[in-house]
Parts: structure tokens; sequence; C-alpha cells
């Protein structure tokens, strides 16, 4: 064959070879494709899974001056000579329940006279049925309630329970006034279960009565004010009224208003509800335990204990202000120009700004006693010489300073004399279905299990924006009376339950987040001062672990050697109030002379210890303090320390004197929006250098964005910011193993191995961040719809910062 015709037959040979062999090759070539594809994924694979942590090449250089002093006992040792006498550790750490005291004056005379040595308690059981379940509900709960006390025996003072259809009763016998026993020796108590129907009824009759009797003004506005207690629980159907605004369980949060009117403030237990087709079972069961309880602290002698009396006002609305329970507590709103009031105005999201001032000289640190021996024991340093001094050491808060006396007004409960806890606004809140804090959208806490506390009231920077009101001690070294960690442990948790049983009659909590506020899941070191400045910081974080407490620490960068020694918390924050020396000087004024070095040395530390525990910068924007031009300075922070995260907060105003003493105003306060552009800067900052930073997540009604590592904390493209809780407690406990490896072997957990769900929709930035399970809640006159007709704000985000309460 001519070369010519070979090449024209060519083609035609090709094709016959592909028509007979295309099937076999298109196989192969998709095997071999997919094996490709196997390999590749597969050694990505082992790759996440067997990360080595990577090391820094950096040594970070502690000087002996950042060392805690007189260190005298090796690794791992605890101390003993320098802890208060009056508490002996115990081995094992427990959760206390609070005590409730004896009731306050106002409420014994209120209360009716109980003597629990002579008087009974009769429960009485009301209910309103149309079609039966609530009937069934009701003798059920009779029954079970009978059997308890059969089998409690509390006290023998409270009798069985008596059931009453209200269709059957006269309301004058027990709606009008309360029932009287002929020798006057039992007393009663009201349990109230109602459905809810949106069409006329027999219930409305019963309401009618209600509200007929409290206007009526020829009766005492108050007429059941005799009754022991009352609680109401109702049933309801989500499926056609999926919640509260559309009208669920609507009849039983009337009734449960007007009783609190009727008996002037008795309600004994929050108003339980509970969906007929879903967790009705369940939240009845929660609600009659903590009926329960009520019942024994009436027995004992305890009235409704310590709580507020209830929510008997004429005018119940939503403005009802809970600080009746505890004083003050409002945050001053960002932007929203207010006049300024005395000195009891404050900073209330305090852990944000948890940092103290004062002037040395007027504090007890500023005495002459000197410091202690401290257990942070992890140095390879020489320990300086132990001090010979014999003064005895003095308490850093003691009961008789009007530090003391501060605190206790505003709130907080001091434990021992160096540690305090306080409910924060968020906390309550949330137990009213009114929305938690930034932790929540963020990171999944919800806000009415977690407790804020500090272990050192005590600080070394006195930080402009402080809420404090120059009494409290500063120092630059621990020279105090040292409380044990299981006291304090002990101390913060019974006191915070006791707070969160103050709620138990502010209208508006429910029943559900009252009872899972008995049991503490997260803890905010952070409240004030800074905690880990406590010489045992680390025993006292363990024993949180150890009852599945989350640990978010919040510390001031000024204290490199505890905060290399720390063990691993959930999550670790240092505050960055500053993106350089000068600016750092003018908004914390630390104590230390050498400050900015301790805060680099604590940026390296973070830096180092990425890969053990989630960390956070925390960034409190300041106007004409920290803001101005200062994007880049924080990128080369962020870029230093490579956090997890960098949560950016405009500050609160404070009005205090010392607040003022700084040149602070609210006019140094940041409009939400100014916050939001400051993130859009730094994150376009981070970008250009190439860190793989973004915009995760918002909470616009606190004021605070939240940028994430995006190759860290993103799971399928989406953000993940939230936390696993119980995987991190399975981590520490050792029940599951970490995947953080150093020369081939497993040393530990990272961050990665306990991130929780993906950030929700409603958290991810522009957003708002606001749940929408929750009720939000507007002061009257406020709220978008006022504001529109005002014309007052341009910006819908900008509106819910401005007017929400
Ligand atoms: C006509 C009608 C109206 C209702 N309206 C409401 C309502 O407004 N809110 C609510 O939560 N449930 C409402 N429900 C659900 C009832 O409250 C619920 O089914 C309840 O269990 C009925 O209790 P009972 O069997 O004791 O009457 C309504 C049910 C019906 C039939
Ligand atoms: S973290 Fe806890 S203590 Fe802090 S604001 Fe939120 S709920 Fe309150």
């Amino acid at each position: 064959m001519a070369a010519g015709d070979f090449f024209e037959q060519l083609p035609a040979e090709l094709l016959l070879i592909w028509h007979t062999l295309r099937i076999p090759l298109l196989l192969s070539a998709a095997a071999l494709i997919a094996v490709a594809r196997y390999v590749r994924h597969r050694s990505t694979a082992i790759k996440i899974v067997k990360i080595e942590s990577p090391t820094e090449e950096k040594k970070i250089e502690l000087r002996p001056e950042w060392l805690p002093e007189n260190t005298t006992l090796l690794p791992g040792q605890q101390i003993a000579t320098s802890l208060s006498k009056s508490s002996k550790p115990k081995k094992v750490p427990k959760i206390v329940r609070g005590q409730k005291k004896s009731p306050t004056r106002a409420q014994q005379k209120t209360a009716p006279v109980f003597n629990h040595t002579t008087d009974k308690i009769q429960p009485l059981v009301f209910f309103q049925s149309l079609s039966g379940t609530t009937e069934r509900y009701a003798s059920q709960l009779a029954k079970t309630l009978n059997d308890w006390i059969a089998d409690a025996k509390p006290g023998a003072s409270i009798l069985e329970p008596q059931v009453h259809d209200i269709s059957y009763i006269e309301y004058d016998d027990y709606f009008v006034s309360p029932p009287k026993s002929e020798d006057g020796t039992i007393k009663y108590f009201y349990l109230i279960l109602l459905p809810s129907y949106n069409i006329d009824t027999v219930l409305q009759n019963f309401l009618d009565n209600l509200q007929e009797t409290h206007n009526d003004f020829r009766i005492d506005t108050a007429p059941l004010s005799g009754l022991l207690g009352y609680s109401v629980f109702g049933f309801g159907d989500k499926e056609g009224w999926p919640t509260e605004e559309e009208g669920f369980c609507s009849q039983a949060r009337e009734v449960d208003k007007w009783m609190a009117r009727l008996t002037g403030r008795k309600r004994a237990y929050p108003l339980g509800m509970g969906d007929v087709k879903g967790d009705a079972d369940a939240r009845l069961e929660e609600w009659r335990t903590g009926v329960q309880e009520a019942l024994l602290e009436i027995a004992a002698g305890r009235g409704l204990g310590e709580g507020v009396p209830g929510s008997g006002d004429a005018v119940e609305s939503d403005e009802e202000d809970l600080d009746s329970a505890e004083g003050s507590d409002v945050e001053p709103v960002p932007n929203k120009p207010q006049k300024p009031k005395k000195n009891t105005q404050r900073v209330d999201d305090l852990e944000d700004l948890g940092r103290m001032m004062n002037s040395t000289s007027t504090s007890p640190a500023s005495s002459t006693s000197s410091p202690i021996p401290i257990d942070f024991t992890t140095y390879t340093s020489t320990p300086s010489k132990p001090t010979t001094s014999t003064l005895p050491l003095k308490e850093m808060v003691p009961t008789s300073s009007p530090t003391h006396k501060a605190l206790t007004k505003q709130g907080y409960t001091i434990i021992g004399s160096h540690s305090g806890v306080k409910i924060c606004r968020w906390t309550k809140s949330a137990l009213r279905g009114r929305g938690s804090c930034y932790k929540y959208s963020f990171y999944g806490i919800q806000s009415h299990l977690c407790m804020e506390a500090t272990p050192s009231l005590s600080c070394s920077n006195k930080c402009v924006f402080c809420w404090r009101h120059g009494t409290n001690p500063v120092g630059t070294t621990w020279r105090w009376v040292t409380d044990p960690p299981e006291m304090i442990f002990d101390g913060i948790t019974a006191a915070h339950y006791r707070k969160i049983k103050t709620m138990k009659g502010v209208p508006g909590v429910r029943a559900e987040r009252f009872a899972e506020a008995m049991r503490i899941r997260h803890c905010a070191l952070s409240l004030v001062g800074e905690p880990i400045f406590y010489p045992h910081i680390n025993a006292l974080i363990n024993l949180m672990h150890s009852q599945r407490i989350s640990t978010f620490l919040v510390c001031n960068a000024q204290h490199p050697a505890q905060l290399q020694s720390l063990v691993p918390v959930t999550q670790l924050y240092v505050s960055i109030d500053a993106s350089d020396k000068e600016s750092l000087r003018k908004i914390d004024r630390p104590l230390h002379r050498d400050f900015w070095d301790r805060f680099i040395a604590c940026l390296d530390i973070l830096r180092q210890r990425r890969f053990e525990q989630r960390t956070v910068f925390r960034l409190t924007l300041v106007k004409g303090f920290n803001m101005a031009d200062e994007v880049r300075g924080y990128a080369d922070l962020v870029q230093r320390a490579l956090p997890g995260f960098v949560e950016v907060k405009g500050v609160t105003f404070c009005g205090t004197s010392t607040a003022g003493s700084a040149g602070l105003t609210m006019a140094n306060v940041p409009f939400y929006e100014e916050v939001a552009e400051f993130v859009r800067q730094l994150a376009a900052e981070l970008g250009r250098r190439g860190l793989p930073y973004g915009i995760a997540a918002e909470h616009a009604h606190s004021c605070c964005v939240l940028l994430a590592d995006g190759e860290r904390f993103k799971r399928n493209g989406r953000w993940a910011t939230r936390i696993d809780y119980e995987r991190f407690f399975d981590l520490y406990e050792g029940k599951v193993q970490g995947s953080r490896m150093q020369g081939g072997k497993v040393v530990g957990w990272r961050p990665e191995d306990y991130i929780g769900d993906e950030t929700p929709e409603w958290a991810l930035w522009e957003n708002g961040g606001f749940d929408p399970r929750d009720v939000r809640v507007w002061r009257k006159g406020k709220g978008p719809k006022a504001v529109k007709e005002q014309g007052e704000a341009e910006n819908e985000r900008d509106k819910a910062v401005a007017v929400e309460i």
C-alpha cells in the first residue's frame, strides 16, 4: 500500500478500533479516575486526622519578674499554708443547691402567717376542660402529688390535694376570697390547669370573673393574698398556635397574670406550658417537681423564699422591671443619648469589661503586706526566695469594707474574700424567653445555663471603660488571704442557684427554662478583676470541668507566666483593647511598667497554644480611643497571635465618675454600623495579608461581630463556630481520644475536635443574630413601627440596637 493510501485509510481504521474497544477503554479510564480521586481524598483525610501540632520556632522567654512571687513548690504541688482556715477543702467537688433564707420582712408582712408546727397546706387543683385532655392531666397530677406527699412525708403538713372543675364551682367560694377552714389552721395553695380556646367558651367567663374581681372597687385589689401561693400550667396546641405571639396557651398566660394581681404577687412557681401534641408530659412533670419544691419551702416555714414577691402590679406589662429582683441592671443602649445618671449607672455586660480600677493609694492592695506563695509551679526558672515577712495577710475584700457593701448593693455575691458571682441580665432575659447573649448566637451557650463569676476581684489595670467606682483593690502581685478552690466553687454555684431562684416569681419566666437553669452548664470566668491572678485557677477550672461545666476565661494579657501554665479551658480569651503601646497605655492604664512586653508575650503564648484550645481576641471599641486608624495595628496583632476568633464589640457606657475623669462620654460609644464598618475593614486587611479570616456571625443587639479563621472553623464551606460541649468533656475525661499529635503520638485534643453545629442561619453576618424562637420585646412607643413613624432610623439593624431592651 502506498503511503498516501495508508494515511487515507487511517481514520477509518482508527474509527473501527474505537468502535470495537470503546467500552473497555471508557471503563478503564473511569476506574483510573476513581482510584486517583480516592488516593487524593485519603491523603487529605489522613492529613486532617493526624495533624501534628505546629510548634512555633520562637521561644517565649518568661522574665523572672513575670513569675508569681515566691514560688517554692515543685510542679503540681498545691500550697496549703496560705489557704484561709475557715474552709477545709473537700475531696469530692459537688454542685451545691442554694438554700433559701428566711423570708424578708416585706414578705412576712404580705404572706399569710403559716405556722409550720401547727398549720396544714391544702393544695387545690383547679382545671377547666372542654374535650377532656386537661381533666385527665389534672386528675393524674393530683394522684402523683398525693403519692409524693405519702412517700416524702413532708412533715405531714401537706394534705391530700383536692380537685375542682372550675365550671362547677362558685367563683365566690375560691376566686373572690380564699376558703377558710373552721379552726383557721388550713391554708390554701392553688394549682390551676387550663387549656386555651380562641373562641367564646366557659374559659372566657372565668377570665372575665378574675378581671372583674380585680377591678371591683368594693373588693380589695388583691383579695386572694391570703393564699400561700399559686402556680398555673397551660395546655395548648403548637400545630395550630405555634408561638406565644400566635396564641399558644394564651388563656393560661392571662390567668397567670390575673392571679398575680389578685394574690398580691404570690406566684410560687413560674407558669408552665405544654404542647398537647408534643412535650406536654415532660413539661408538666418538670413543673410539678418545681411546685413540690415550693410546697416543701412553705411547709418548712420559709414561705415563698427570698425571690421577688411575684407580679401583682396593676399594670403588668413587658416593661415590668426585673431589677426589683436585685437592683438596677439595665445596660445603657449604645448610641441612645442618655441622661447621665448618678454613680449607680454602670456597664452591665461586665464580662467583657472585666477589669478593675482604682488608685493604688486608696486600695487595700497598697498595704504593706507581702505577697504570698502561689502555685504556678511549672516554670523552669529558679524561684525567688520565700518571703520571711510575718505580717498577717489581709483579705482582698473584707466584709466590713466599702467595696463589699458597694458590690453587694449592685447584686454581686462575694464568696470568701476575693471571689464574686452575679446573675447577668442575659441570664434573666433567657429565663423569660427574650433572647440570650451573643455567646448563644456564636457558640451555642444558652444564657440561662450560664454563670458569671470571678475568683479574683482584683486586677492590674485601670481601664477607662471599667464600671467600677474606684473602691476596688488593684495590684501587681497577689498579696491576700487565699481561699481554696473548692470553697470558691461551692460558694459561687450555691449563690448562683440562689439568685436564679429569686427569679421564680418574675412574670414571664418560663417553667422549663427555670428548671433547666438549676443545672449550670457554663461559666464565664470574666466578671470583673483578673481570674488568672488567683493562684489556684487551674484547680478551680478542673473542678468546673469535672462537673461538666465549660469554661470561657477572659484575661487581660498582663500575666504571661500564669497564661502559659493555665490548663486548657473551653475557650481562652485575651482582651485586646488597643493596637499599639501608647493607645494601650491610654485606655487600659496598666499598673505594670513593662505592660507592652507582657502584652506581646501573652500574644505569643496564645499563638503557641492555639492548637490546644479555642483562642479568642476580644476587641472592645471605644471611639476616640482605640478605633480610628488602628485597623492595620489590630491586623498586626492578629497576624502575630493567629487566634481562632476575633470578637469585636462596641463599648457600653458606664457613666461612672471614673469614666468621666478618664474623658469617656456617650460620644465614645460607637454606633453598631461603625463597629460593623470597622470589622469589614479589619477583614479586608487580614484578607490582603493572605490570612484566612472571614466575618462569621453577628449579634446586633449587643453590638458584637465575630471574625473567625475560615480554614479551621468551617464545615462543608459553612461557618461552624459553635461548640460541642459534651465532646469537650469527653476529651477532657479521656473518654475519646483527641487528635493533637507530636512526634507521631497523640498528646491531647485540638479545638477542631470539639467543633459543634454549624452557626445557625439567623446568627450569620448580616442576619442580625436574634434567635427567632425568642420573643423580641420593645419599650412602649419604640420598636421598628414606632421608629418608622418617627422617621428616625435609617437602618433596620441600627434601630434594633437603638431601642430594643
Ligand atoms: C376551637 C379550638 C380553639 C383552640 N384555640 C387554641 C389557642 O388559641 N391556643 C392554644 O394554644 N391552643 C388552642 N387550642 C388547642 C387546645 O387548647 C388543646 O387541644 C387542649 O388540649 C384542649 O384541652 P381540653 O381537651 O382540656 O379542652 C384550641 C382548640 C380548639 C378545638
Ligand atoms: S456569657 Fe454568660 S455571663 Fe456572659 S453575658 Fe452571656 S450569659 Fe451572661
